[in-house]
């Protein structure tokens, strides 16, 4: 992986925004090729205490260096953001990682069609996350390549062919992390009930899901076949399933991740009319 040699601005200088720019960081990129505006001081005081960046509290001429722009702010923010930055970013490629912000409405506010909108997840911040990107038509080779080169310093990324599949890798790994964190909390819940200590309970899950999730990277076979592999008929795992399966958890999960792509499109149609 090759360190861009760009200038790159963030809008918006929060979690998102860090895991990126730590990404930069790691492979070599230097400080003073980052500018950052971001207005929250204590936010601002942690990217110079973690990156000895300094950022600026609002869009100034600084920005006209940047040949790309990355938009790391809440989608509700998102137009009243741009308001400033367009006059000193016209020139420049923008990456939006902003969830449901949909393209039409991005190259509106940054006054440019070289956009590319994408969606990252939080492992980016340890170097092992996975994104989904989607280019406007005007976003050439050299551009796209400039993009994988910042988003693989966060780890894998896949190019998606049409728009709305990104509010479907919105709804799996954008917010994926979060169900892993919800079943980690319940499998130490249920560790500590069986009399683990905390630490143990949480020690076992997280290995648990690492070492699985390993596993079903080098295998060449389906999950559902690593799973039969665990579940030796009559005995424990087979117990868990039944109870999992009468309980109708995966139909719930299905459901939930639906209710998640719904909401990105949501996002989209309430915050992307400005
Ligand atoms: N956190 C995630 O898991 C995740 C994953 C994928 C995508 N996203 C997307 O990333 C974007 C940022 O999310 P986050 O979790 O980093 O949020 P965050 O709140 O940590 O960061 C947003 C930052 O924008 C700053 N900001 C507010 N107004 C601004 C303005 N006018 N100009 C510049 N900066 C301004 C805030 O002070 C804040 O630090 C969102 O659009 C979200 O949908 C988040
Ligand atoms: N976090 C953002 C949200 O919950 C987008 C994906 C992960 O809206």
């Amino acid at each position: 992986m090759t360190t861009p040699s760009q200038h790159i601005a963030f809008i918006g200088g929060g979690n998102m925004a860090s895991a990126i720019i730590g990404g930069l960081i790691r492979q070599g990129m230097k400080p003073d090729q980052i500018t950052v505006v971001e207005p929250f001081a204590e936010t601002a005081a942690k990217l110079h205490q973690n990156f000895g960046i300094t950022a600026l509290p609002t869009a100034s001429a600084e920005l006209l260096q940047a040949t790309l722009v990355v938009w790391a702010v809440k989608p509700q923010i998102f137009s009243q953001a741009a308001e400033p930055v367009m006059s000193h970013t016209r020139g420049a490629l923008h990456l939006s990682v902003a969830a449901g912000i949909r393209t039409d409405s991005i190259c509106r506010w940054v006054g440019t069609e070289r956009v590319v909108r994408c969606m990252p997840n939080t492992p980016a911040l340890v170097g092992q996350g996975i994104t989904g990107l989607f280019p406007c038509p005007l976003v050439s080779a050299s551009d796209k390549a400039l993009v994988e080169q910042v988003i693989g310093t966060t780890g894998q990324y896949v190019w998606v062919d049409q728009e709305s599949k990104l509010d479907a890798v919105t709804a799996l790994s954008g917010s994926g992390p979060a169900y892993v964190f919800y079943f980690l909390e319940a499998m130490t819940q249920a560790g500590v009930g069986m009399g683990l200590s905390a630490e143990q309970a949480y020690q076992l899950a997280v290995a648990t899901f690492s070492g699985a999730s390993s596993l079903a990277a080098a295998s060449t076979e389906s999950p559902e076949v690593l799973r039969q592999r665990v579940t030796s008929k009559g005995g424990t795992t087979y117990a868990a399933i039944t109870s999992l399966d009468d309980a109708g958890v995966k139909a719930s999960f299905v459901k939930a991740m639906q209710a998640a792509e719904v909401r990105a499109r949501e996002l989209g149609d309430e915050f992307g009319k400005a």
